[in-house]
């Protein structure tokens, strides 16, 4: 069977034109004008692209006493109501657990997924297995990047030692390393100042990781990274702080790729100071949401290209998990949703706005994070040979953001409210429609892994600039004896 998406605009992330598209299974095998299939799509007046694709999400994550509420099933098929047609979620080991056993669990989780999905491995502790694991991880389960937790002091967080010792085993493999960069022993001394002094509320919970935190982190994070000699990705970028480091590095050659979060782009601090304490735990997430100077410094950072993609670290709580944490901020779970709203709120913020150009949205949101990650063009975009995994984008469907309407399981959402224009008319995961406007047709377990290959162009080229400049001992005649 194959089907023709017909009448629509092709816009991907450097071209705009005219064109039908035909897809055979699963992938596209036509582009071009008055093609004709056993199926066809209507996409006049909208434009076919690229499916999102979201390199940061946590489905059913182990963290702060439980579970993100959205699994594999109800996120993916979140993400495809969205338009978003590929996840990539983490991968976390317990302290002391093999990282195969850790896939193992993620690899079960995972067969719910209605759209493909990618892992991350996290580095959660240090030692010969990991080291040699790593290994493994990458030339045997198709995993190129593995995160690292500077935050979360006594329990994800690595030091700097094991930090600087994981990036140069990325080197010699051809990974690249992830940073969720803030300092996490300021913020937990920080943490503990603010509760002696009584701030037990959710604002605290802003008041305990300044933009500095960030700032300085994602410094140490791309100075560790250029003297290892490999790329780094800083996952969700919040301030100009982390930004300016990131604009910084790039200016200079390094391989820096930045990622804000939608929620960042368009909610501020401000929702921290409800007089509701509900509403100000549903939005703790790290790093918190920052002021205005903060959010045009994003914008302009994916208008100018020093940030590279938009993401949502989709890791959802109800509000009862939410209220494990009311007396003490620091227990309330960190994480918010956002996998639906993505690409509907950086179109109504960014293309309606006129900050983003359509082929911007397409490479932020799809071909960058393709092209980053290592899976293009397989994924991220509209050519023949790659999967059809294509949101067809009805510039003119608006709707109100309502938890009551979400597809996320949680009872809330960060955007309640937003009107946002731009929704998906036709959602489809290689070649599967799974989102007709409103109407949801998944399929759980359509859902694939992609592999993704070691970047042995990038680290090739950084590895041997730093054999270059490496330390050799000099050779020297006429050594003194030893003054001992
Ligand atoms: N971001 C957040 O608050 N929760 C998810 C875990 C993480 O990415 O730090
Ligand atoms: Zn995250």
């Amino acid at each position: 069977m194959s089907k023709v998406i017909k009448g629509g605009t092709v816009v991907t992330a450097d071209l705009t034109y005219e064109a039908d598209v035909k897809i055979e299974g699963g992938v596209i095998t036509e582009i071009g004008p008055d093609l004709s299939g056993d199926e066809i799509l209507d996409a006049s007046g909208c434009y076919v692209m690229p499916g999102g694709i979201d390199p940061h999400v946590h489905l059913e994550m182990p963290f702060m006493g439980t579970y993100s509420a959205d699994d594999f099933a109800s996120g993916t098929r979140a993400a495809v109501s969205g338009g978003t047609t590929m996840v990539v979620d983490f991968c976390l080991p317990d302290p002391g657990q093999s990282l195969m056993d850790a896939l193992m669990r993620w690899d079960n989780k995972s067969t719910l997924a209605t759209c493909d999905y990618s892992f991350h491995m996290a580095i959660t502790w240090w030692g010969e297995q990991v080291f040699n694991e790593m290994e493994t991880v990458v030339r045997e389960k198709g995993i190129n990047t593995f995160k690292h937790f500077l935050a979360y002091k006594g329990s994800l967080m690595v030091n700097d030692d094991e930090l600087f010792a994981s990036f140069q085993r990325c080197a010699e493999l051809g990974a690249m390393p992830l940073v969720h960069a803030e300092n996490g022993d300021v913020v937990a001394s920080m943490s503990a100042k603010l509760l002696e002094e009584g701030n037990v509320g959710p604002e605290a919970h802003a008041y305990s990781r300044p933009p500095e935190v960030e700032g300085e982190a994602t410094n140490r994070a791309i100075m560790l990274a250029d003297m290892a000699g490999v790329p780094l990705y800083v996952v969700h970028t919040s301030c100009e702080q982390s930004h300016e480091a990131i604009r910084r590095a790039r200016q200079k050659g390094m391989r820096v790729y930045g990622e804000p979060l939608i929620q960042h782009l368009t909610l501020d601090e401000s929702e921290y100071f409800d007089k509701d304490w509900d509403h100000a735990a549903r939005r703790v997430m790290s790093p918190p949401f920052r002021n205005k100077m903060h959010q045009d410094s994003l914008w302009a950072g994916l208008q100018a290209g020093s940030l590279s993609c938009v993401a949502t670290d989709h890791c959802a709580f109800t509000t009862d998990q939410k209220r494990y944490g009311v007396g003490d901020f620091t227990k309330i779970p960190n994480g918010t949703g956002g996998l639906e709203d993505r690409l509907p709120m950086l179109w109504t913020y960014g293309v309606g706005t006129g900050r983003l150009t359509m082929n911007e949205f397409v490479a932020v949101t799809s071909t960058n994070i393709a092209k980053i990650l290592n899976m293009y063009p397989k994924k991220g975009a509209i050519l023949v040979g790659a999967d059809a995994d294509i949101v067809v984008w009805d510039p003119k469907r608006s709707k109100t953001i309502t938890a009551a309407n979400q597809v996320s399981t949680i009872d809330y959402s960060v955007f309640e409210g937003k009107e946002v224009t731009g929704l998906p008319r036709f959602t489809l995961s290689r070649g599967k429609v799974m989102v007709e406007e409103s109407t949801l047709k998944t399929e759980e377990g359509h859902g694939e892994f992609v592999a993704r290959q070691p970047y042995t162009a990038v680290n090739k080229a950084l590895s041997t600039w730093k054999e270059l400049v490496s330390p050799r001992p000099i050779a020297r005649s006429g050594i003194p004896p030893s003054g001992v």
